[in-house]
């Protein structure tokens, strides 16, 4: 049979990152990148071609002895064969395994053929024969129709290694040197020594061999995550995580790394990691066998995923505990943080708002009044002859008296108001919504109660007290700001300290 001349599907290829140019010059003028041998570049055209057929498949093939012989022998392995009689002609076998196998396992001969005795390589092979197994499990839960294509794709997964360990040899050795489980490690090395990694030269590969366009595009996106892939390409995706966790030197953490990748895919619930280890567990030697690649089975899958379980649970505990105690963490520190705003607020003597926390709340009042409308007034109270109590009674007394007075102020205020000590024995009062004649009212009202209640008692004595109030209201004054509405209490203030304190101005009436 006359070898047909494989089509070039590199230039078709869509690469949403590209190969960069000084490396597709180099694999395109390197004479030793692994090639495909004549029989298996008839297989591609064939299943590229729309009438592929069991036969036509079964054709190209016979043509070399070596090959067909192996596909035999994979036809009538375990997981083929399962309880059929044994088969003897290569058109039994295509016709057992299907199309789309049979294209994976005359790929995957011709290069496992081309293999030389470096360890790393035989790693990779054993990854990729793992992850064929993996995916094909996967495929048979999430999308059997789809099993042909995901098995094939996973399967040539890292054949972009041999890529660049041909041209590269020397480069290549520390970055592949990396043991399985880092994966993602060499792709990040590779990314630094190449712009790009095995998995996009690896597609290039392919596609320049004439493999359909679709499987390049899955090896192209290998790498990427798995959790909102479509299925086909979730599970070429997922199996090579699969392959590490199997190929691990510390299986179970690598295992429990991988529960909880599923996790939080939500994935746990459709696959049983029981089932998927004791899959490859049997389908692993043989294929193994038949490509003549070393891959190391595990001796008790249920203790591994038991262990595992076991290391999953400790390690939740923990991290439950770290998170309680981080929570518990976080809770202090914003309790911390409350306290020391509301300190940051306070006036440390009465308790009640600084002066701080009234000039910047009236100036956001004084905004939303002129931005939406309404009003607001301010009462601005002075305690009259204070010195004289401190130097009567004491300045204890004098504190006293303050820390009264501020009582007196939270007591009459209504919701949405706000009391404060402005400084010294001056106090002032944010009254919203109130205008002049409201909050005359609210000034007389604690000018009654000041008559009424002593602020405090000195040896049996009560001691009552006067203030000189100057009430201020938005509407009175065309004022610019917050700060000229103080400053109008203030002065209304002044007025009656002047006219001889004990009394009410408001300002502008
Ligand atoms: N005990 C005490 N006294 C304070 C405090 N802050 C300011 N004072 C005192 O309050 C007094 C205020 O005195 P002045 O400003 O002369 O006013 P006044 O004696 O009230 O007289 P008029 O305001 O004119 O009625 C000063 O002696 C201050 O030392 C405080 O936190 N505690």
């Amino acid at each position: 049979m006359q070898a047909i001349q494989p089509t070039d599907n590199s230039a078709q290829l869509s690469l949403t990152s590209p190969l960069p140019e000084f490396l597709r010059k180099s694999l395109e003028g390197c004479a030793s990148l692994p090639t495909l041998p004549s029989v298996a570049m008839n297989v591609l055209t064939i299943a590229r071609s729309p009438n592929a057929s069991v036969k036509a498949y079964a054709e190209a093939i016979e043509h070399d002895p070596v090959l067909t012989t192996r596909l035999l022998a994979l036809a009538n392995s375990a997981y083929y064969a399962r309880s059929a009689p044994p088969i003897s002609s290569c058109q039994e076998a295509v016709a057992r395994i299907g199309l789309d196998t049979t294209l994976a396992a005359t790929l995957s001969f011709s290069l496992f053929r081309q293999k030389g005795a470096n360890a790393y390589l035989q790693r990779v092979w054993s990854r990729s024969l793992i992850a064929a197994i993996a995916s094909r499990y996967l495929a048979e839960q999430l999308c059997p129709s789809r099993k042909g294509f995901v098995f094939t794709a996973a399967l040539l997964q890292d054949i972009g290694v041999l890529a660049l360990k041909s041209l590269y040899p020397e480069e290549v050795e520390s970055v592949y040197e990396t043991p399985a489980e880092h994966h993602p490690e060499v792709s990040h090395n590779e990314h630094r020594l190449f712009g790009c990694d095995h998995a996009i030269v690896g597609a290039w590969l392919a596609a320049k061999w004439g493999v359909p366009a679709p499987i390049a595009e899955a090896i192209h996106t290998s790498h990427l995550d798995f959790s909102s892939a479509p299925a086909d390409l979730l599970c070429i995706r997922l199996s090579g995580h699969i392959a590490d966790a199997w190929l691990s030197p510390s299986p179970a953490q690598a295992l429990v790394n991988l529960m909880r990748k599923l996790e939080s895919s939500h994935l746990t619930d459709h696959l049983a990691l029981a089932a998927l280890l004791n899959t490859i567990e049997d389908q692993l030697p043989s294929l193994a066998n038949i490509l003549e690649v070393t891959a190391p089975t595990h001796q008790d899958n249920e203790a591994l995923l038991a262990e595992a379980q076991q290391l999953l649970f400790e390690q939740t505990l923990a991290l439950s505990a770290r998170l309680d105690q981080q929570q518990s963490e976080l809770a202090q520190l914003l309790e911390r943080q409350n306290e020391l705003e509301s300190r940051s607020r306070t006036d440390a003597l009465t308790g009640i708002a600084n002066r701080g926390w009234l000039e910047e709340q009236l100036d956001t009042r004084f905004r939303q009044c002129r931005d939406v409308g309404g009003t607001l007034s301010v009462v601005f109270m002075d305690i009259d002859h204070f010195k004289s109590i401190n130097d009567q009674y004491g300045h204890l007394t004098g504190d006293n008296v303050l820390v009264s007075f501020g009582k007196l102020l939270s007591a009459v205020v209504r919701d949405g108001d706000l009391a404060g000590r402005y400084g010294g024995e001056e106090f002032m009062v944010v009254l919203p919504g109130e205008d002049a004649n409201g909050a005359k009212k609210f000034a007389q009202r604690i000018a009654y109660r000041l008559q009424e209640q002593p602020m405090t008692w000195h040896e049996d004595r009560p001691v009552y007290v006067t203030v000189s109030i100057g009430v201020a209201c938005l509407n009175d004054g065309g004022f610019a700001n917050s700060t000229e509405l103080i400053n109008a209490a203030d002065k209304s203030m002044y007025f009656i300290k002047h006219s001889g304190r004990c009394g009410i101005a408001v300002y502008g009436h």
